[in-house]
Order: structure tokens, then sequence, then C-alpha cells
């Protein structure tokens, strides 16, 4: 995880249009998976200025991976006007200094460890699933990115990137996969089983806090889940996509 700094000075000509822009330029940050979260603030003494604080997974997915991805040209086509205003864009890292409060807790994402944690749980779990007597079945046929769209809706539930959302449809296209196949308890129950058992294949953090509340997510997914599989089954059409958090148990930071 790193945290990008841009400070700009606003050329008069240029103030106007600034936080129209970037507001347009943020739809490609959230859709791309090497973002974390993004901030731009205006300075209360100088209305020229401005900070814009951006959460990247690492300065490696900053560089490579974001500026040389899809979502890159739409973002640069809004901000090219105000490169010729910066005054610094680096990246820093944090140190143990901080505030009584720690600094705010990391989502459960960033504690897993970013997008590249979700998409080798997924991997791991599919395996995991094709050779399951019980759940091979219901799997057969999956499309090849399968794996990697569950990965992008599971890192959006635990607090990163809102890529499923914006790529594949969100709540009502996962809700569509699974009406009418009738997932059976003993199913539902080996899913929650092999997700736990590619977790500790992948080396997800093994702490109390963050297990907890990731079992605590597979629970409420897989329970409804089975419900809304069933035969003549109502859930709702649309709803948002859940944001899971730590709950009573925030991560030990001791
Ligand atoms: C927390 C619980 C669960 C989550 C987060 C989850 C997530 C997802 C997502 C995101 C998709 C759609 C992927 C895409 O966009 O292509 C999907 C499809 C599917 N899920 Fe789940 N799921 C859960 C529980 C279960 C359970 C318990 C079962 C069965 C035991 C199951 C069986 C399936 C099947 C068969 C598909 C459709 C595959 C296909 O033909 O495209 N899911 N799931």
């Amino acid at each position: 995880m790193v945290t990008e700094y841009i400070r700009y000075r606003l050329s008069p000509e240029r103030l106007d249009g600034f936080e129209a822009g970037y507001e347009r330029a943020a739809a490609a940050l959230r859709a791309a998976p090497q973002c974390v979260d993004y901030e731009l603030m205006r300075s209360v003494a100088d209305s020229d200025r401005y900070i814009l604080r951006i959460t990247w997974t690492s300065a490696d997915d900053h560089l490579r991976g974001f500026r040389g991805g899809p979502h890159f040209a739409a973002f640069f086509a809004e901000i090219r006007p105000y490169v010729q205003d910066i005054e610094e864009m680096t990246h820093y890292a944090p140190t143990p200094v901080t505030g009584p409060g720690g600094g705010a807790p990391p989502t459960l994402y960033e504690w897993a460890g970013g997008t590249d944690a979700f998409l080798r749980l997924c991997d791991a779990f599919y395996r995991l699933v094709l050779a399951d007597d019980l759940l091979a079945p219901l799997f057969a046929g999956l499309e090849p990115d399968h794996a990697r769209h569950v990965a992008t809706w599971l890192a959006e539930v635990f607090g990163g990137p809102e890529t499923y959302s914006a790529r594949r449809g969100g709540y009502p296209a996962m809700l569509s996969r699974h009406l009418g196949k009738a997932i059976t308890e003993p199913q539902r129950r080996r899913w929650v089983n092999l997700m736990m058992d590619a977790a500790d294949e992948v080396d997800l953090p093994a702490d109390p806090e963050f297990r907890a509340a990731f079992v605590g997510y597979l629970e409420w997914g897989t329970r409804l889940a089975l419900s809304n599989s069933q035969p003549g089954a109502t859930p709702p059409r649309r709803a948002p996509v859940p944001h899971w958090g730590w709950g009573v148990a925030p991560p030990y930071q001791g």
C-alpha cells in the first residue's frame, strides 16, 4: 500500500473546471483495481490550492498496472489540462508516527492484501471446488473468468475498488447467477469449508479479528445464496453491494 500526494496550484483560467474534471476522472479511479481510495481537498486559505491523495495497492501497481491499464486513458483525458499546475507528485509510505487513534483502521480488503490476495484466494478455491464431489457438478462448464469475477466481488465487499459494480453489473448480476440453482445445505456448508481451506492455502491473514470478520461474511452470504437459489424464491432484484467491516473487533495493531 502506498499513498500518492499531488499538490496543485491552479492558474485562474483553469480553476473553474478543475473539480468537475476530477469528478469525471474519479470514475476511472473507482474502476481501477489498483486504486484503493482517493480524496481531493481544497485549501481553506487559498482556494487555488488543492491536494489529491490517492492510495494505491503498491507503487508498481500504480506506475505499471494503472498507467499501463485500460482506465488510464479516460483518467488522463480529464486531468491533462491541469498537469502544468502540479507542484508536487510523490508516493509516501506510512511511518510508526501516528495520532492517538493510530489512524483509521485498514479495510478488510487492505488487511487481506488487496486485489492480488482475492485473486489468489479464488484461484485456489475453484481448484478445490472442481475436485469436490458435492460442488463440482454445480460448477460444471464455468466461464474461464469465473474465479476472477468472484474475486472482484469479494474485494468490493471487503472495502476494495468497486470493480464488480462497474464492470459486471453489481448485485443484480451476482443474484441472477444463483437464481434457480437450488443450492442444498450440505453444498452451502462445503462452499464455506473450501473457502476457508483456500484462505489457509494462500496464507490470508490468520489473526482472529480478520478470520472472524471474513467467515462472518461467508456465513451471511452463503445463507442468502442458498435461500435465493430455491425454486420460487423472490429475493429483491436490486440492492447495493454489501460493504463488510470489522464488526466489534477491529484489527489488533499493538
Ligand atoms: C458469500 C457467498 C457467495 C458469494 C460471495 C458468491 C459470489 C458469486 C458471484 C459474484 C457469482 C457471479 C460471478 C460472475 O459475475 O460471473 C457467483 C456465481 C455462482 N455461484 Fe456464488 N457466491 C456465494 C455463494 C455460493 C454458494 C453457497 C454456491 C453453491 C454452493 C454458489 C454457487 C454459484 C454458482 C453455481 C454460480 C454460477 C456460475 C455460472 O454458471 O456462471 N455460490 N457467485
